[in-house]
């Protein structure tokens, strides 16, 4: 017997746990639909709330013309030990009902509260428990009377919607019908007959109830439909006395009905031998054992569900990722574990797993070289700009052999061209490094549910990233100004050593055939008439030279502003790019550390309820393994 109570007190638990997480039945195999319960159906005015009021033994139904029962009651019943008898709404969770005329209340309040006053119906059940030492362990489903023709205010359609709602409840192979037909009827028309012979053919989980036993003319007698001749199930039919309206009128007490139910069976010539197996007592604990053999047979399917829903919960747990600890250790080791996924992503585009690497070569193969071809060596190293360069370095007194300090400035000049080259490689590398940083963030598929840390990661990484821009373009320019510093004097030793060569024949501002070895003929010789003429071969000259130094400055720099961009921001962003990052973060309170780790509302909202649908599943298996196997 205790068996028997912890079994359907279980179920009760499992019931209510499921109704507060939204689940009553629906779409697909919801827990809720694996349990089984009992269904109260049957014809407006057949008696099903009198005879759910007689199960209980109190007086606690709406009641009225028209359909009054318009969302389902979930009516779980406990038995107490002793004590007085009270009542609980899910809804309400903390207020306990002894008055059962406010349970009536609060039914029809909570029912206008999803329907409005529309006297629509709703599939959303009404979750009442009832705990009293007169009831027996049950749980039973009371379901809109099924209707003909709607009344006044109702839609038309509401014929059809009571019958699929009911029929969605009796349909369920899990479900236990309480088929209530009224005995001052035909059983042919009895409406819940009808509904239960399409659901369940074979009547194997309908119980018929016959009511209103007192009502039938005299002269007549049920037997015919109670010895189950006339309308055949597996399990032998009920017959029930309930209050009559005038009983109802006059409030008559219900144990008191319950007893006086029980002597018009004893008495009875026609049902007297039946009298242990009529009446709403006998029902009750009828029902209740029948539920009891149910739920164990059905335990190990409802394990296997529990189980399989474990498992998928888990999976779209791990999908959505697991909730972050509360404690600063686990948020600080979510928070280092999402930055070093970015940064796995952010090197996999450098080294070549994902794309965009290649723009940096890019930058240096094309960019570069596109550029200092660019430069204006030519106005600056032209005859003309020649000569007055050297004319003004050489001030009053004109140089006597060559123009040193006039060599050194035609060079400076054309060497500080480079800046501006050398700086937008460093920039447009920056450029790119930028572009993968934000990438990477988009592609780390960890950090997708921490906006907040996205963007404080891109705020850092881009940050290193001006630092890694700054000491890179100092590098670059630092190589640039090394270039004038010291010249490289061999260059010119070898000049001065070659035979000269027609000057005429060349264009001294073009670097490019600047060729050092090749000779030099009919340069004009000092001492003819033409002055003019040698002076503007001289300058032609110097010109040449000076572009032939910086076609090999140019040269050099290709090779060496790569190298520098390379290893102050490459590679830094590689190592290091989020090492300023770490150090804060370690040193960021509990506070701003959970503020980073901020998700989308929805996406925890989501997370909770898996979580709670996860434990709810949890128990309910430690539960019914801990009942199952007594
Ligand atoms: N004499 C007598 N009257 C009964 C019996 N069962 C129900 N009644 C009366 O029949 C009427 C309808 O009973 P309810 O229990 O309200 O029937 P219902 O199926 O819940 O009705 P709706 O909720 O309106 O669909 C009430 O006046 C009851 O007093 C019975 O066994 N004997």
């Amino acid at each position: 017997m205790a068996t028997m109570t912890s079994l359907i007190g279980l179920i009760n638990k499992i019931q209510r746990a499921c109704t507060v997480l939204g689940d009553h039945g629906g779409e697909g195999m919801s827990l809720w639909e694996a349990l089984p319960s009992v269904a109260v159906v049957g014809g407006q005015s057949s008696g099903k709330s009198s005879v759910l009021e007689s199960v209980v033994g109190r007086d606690f139904l709406p009641r009225g013309s028209g359909i009054v029962t318009r969302r389902p009651l979930v009516l779980q019943l406990h038995q107490t030990e002793g004590g007085s008898d009270y009542a609980e709404f899910l809804h309400a969770p903390k207020k306990k009902f002894s008055d059962f005329a406010s349970v009536r209340r609060e039914i029809q309040e909570e029912t206008d509260r999803i329907t409005g006053k529309t006297k629509q119906i709703s599939n959303i059940p009404i979750q009442l428990s009832i705990y009293s030492p007169n009831v027996v362990n049950l749980t039973l489903i009371d379901l809109p009377g099924l209707t003909k023709v709607a009344v006044e205010g109702q839609p038309d359609t509401i014929v059809e919607d009571i019958e699929s709602m009911v029929r969605s409840y009796v349909e369920k192979p899990n479900c236990i019908i309480l088929a209530i037909s009224p005995a001052n009827q035909d059983i042919a028309t009895s409406d819940a007959i009808k509904l239960a012979r399409e659901v369940d053919p074979s009547g194997e989980r309908t119980f018929g109830v016959l009511t209103k036993l007192d009502l039938m003319d005299k002269g007549t007698n049920a037997l015919e439909v109670l010895e189950g001749r006339s309308y055949r199930l597996q399990h032998p039919w009920v017959g029930i006395v309930n209050r009559s309206q005038a009983d109802i009128n006059k409030n008559v007490d219900m144990i008191y009905a319950r007893r006086k139910e029980r002597e018009y069976f004893e008495n009875s010539p026609e049902y007297g031998h039946l009298a242990s197996k009529m009446g709403s007592e006998y029902l009750a604990k009828l029902l209740s054992q029948h539920l009891e053999t149910v739920i164990r047979q059905r335990i190990p399917s409802i394990i296997a569900l529990i189980n399989k829903t474990i498992d998928e919960l888990n999976a779209e747990l791990d999908r959505i990722g697991r909730p972050v600890g509360v404690d600063s250790g686990a948020q600080l080791y979510t928070i280092l574990e999402m930055c070093r996924a970015f940064e796995r992503v952010f090197k996999e585009h450098l080294d070549g797993g994902r794309p965009g690497g290649d723009r940096i070569y890019g930058v240096f193969d094309h960019q570069l070289p596109a550029a200092l071809k660019k430069l204006p060596f030519d106005r600056h190293l032209s005859t003309r700009n020649v000569q007055k360069v050297v004319s003004e370095a050489d001030g009053y007194q004109p140089h006597l052999i060559a123009p040193e300090q006039g060599y050194r400035r035609l060079i400076d000049g054309s060497i500080s061209f480079f800046k501006g080259p050398a700086e937008a490689s460093v920039d447009a590398v920056h450029f790119v490094l930028k572009e993968l940083v934000r990438k990477s963030i988009a592609e780390t598929e960890e950090l997708k549910r921490f906006p907040s840390l996205q963007s404080d990661i891109a705020t850092a990484a881009n940050e290193a990233l001006e630092k890694f821009r700054d000491e890179s373009r100092k590098t670059v320019l630092r190589l640039v100004d090394m270039e004038s510093s010291y010249l490289t004097v061999d260059f010119f030793r070898k000049l001065s050593a070659e035979p000269e060569r027609n000057a005429s024949d060349r264009n001294s501002s073009d670097r490019n055939a600047s060729d050092k070895n090749a000779p030099e003929k009919n340069a004009p010789q000092p001492g003819t008439q033409n002055i003019e003429r040698y002076a503007d071969y001289h300058f032609r000259k110097i010109g040449s030279n000076v572009s032939g130094y910086i076609g090999m400055v140019c040269d050099t720099l290709k090779n060496s502003i790569p190298k520098a961009v390379v290893y102050c921001q490459v590679l830094q962003a590689k190592r290091s790019l989020l090492n300023q990052f770490y150090a804060r973060v370690g040193r960021q309170e509990k506070e701003r550390l959970g503020k980073m780790l901020d998700e989308d509302p929805q996406l925890m909202e989501r997370r909770s309820t898996i979580a709670k649908r996860l434990e709810l599943y949890k128990s309910a298996r430690d539960e019914i393994d801990a009942v199952a196997w007594k």
